[in-house]
């Protein structure tokens, strides 16, 4: 009978819910979305003077800070810098209110570009991230902010899980 196993026990639900990471498809998909995502700031108006001068390997690292804010590897801690870095790198920049709006509604469409899920748990989280973060980039963009660069790198969960859980 559906729901039991052939002894006559409640069927389990996989216990374990995958990292926000591996749901997305791991570094690989992080890079993909990342590099989509800054050809078109590239060619947008008004993010274009604010990136023009980036490191050719932005869309790497960013893709390696987005990895462990998802639960992948702690790599950007352990090889880029950690928090302090990616604060120090938005520092005096002064992002506008309309150029945060632009930078997030890219990179949500850049999702789509890239194939990642498009499972409403996963975009949940994933905006949800993306509002978060960005928010704060403006904040501590702004003249005079001085953020704490001791915090660790974030880490971001489901809001819910992306299947239902067995009970106890
Ligand atoms: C969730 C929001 C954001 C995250 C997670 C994020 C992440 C990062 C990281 C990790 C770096 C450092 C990369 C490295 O190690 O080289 C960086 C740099 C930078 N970010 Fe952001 N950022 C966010 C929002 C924004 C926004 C809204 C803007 C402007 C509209 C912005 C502008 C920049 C610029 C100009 C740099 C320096 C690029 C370079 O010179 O290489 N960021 N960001």
């Amino acid at each position: 009978m559906e729901g039991f196993t052939p002894d006559g026990e409640p069927e389990r639900y996989e216990t374990t819910t995958p990292s926000l990471y591996d749901w997305a498809g791991g570094r690989e998909a992080l890079v993909r979305l990342l590099t989509i995502f800054y050809g078109h700031v590239l060619e947008d108006p008004l993010l274009e003077p604010v990136f023009r001068d980036m490191d050719p390997h932005h869309a790497e690292h960013v893709a390696v800070w987005l990895g462990e804010v998802f639960g992948g590897p702690p790599a950007y801690t352990g090889s880029h810098g950690g928090h302090a870095h990616m604060i120090g790198r938005h520092l005096g920049r002064g992002i506008t209110e309309p150029q945060r709006r632009r930078w997030v509604s890219l990179l949500l469409d850049a999702a789509d570009e890239a194939g990642l899920p498009g499972d409403p748990e996963f975009r949940a989280a994933f905006a949800g991230y993306v509002e978060w973060g960005s928010r704060l980039a403006v904040v501590f963009s702004a003249p005079g902010a001085e953020p704490n660069p001791h915090e660790p790198v974030p880490r971001w969960d489901w809001p819910m899980p992306p299947w239902p859980q067995a009970g106890p």
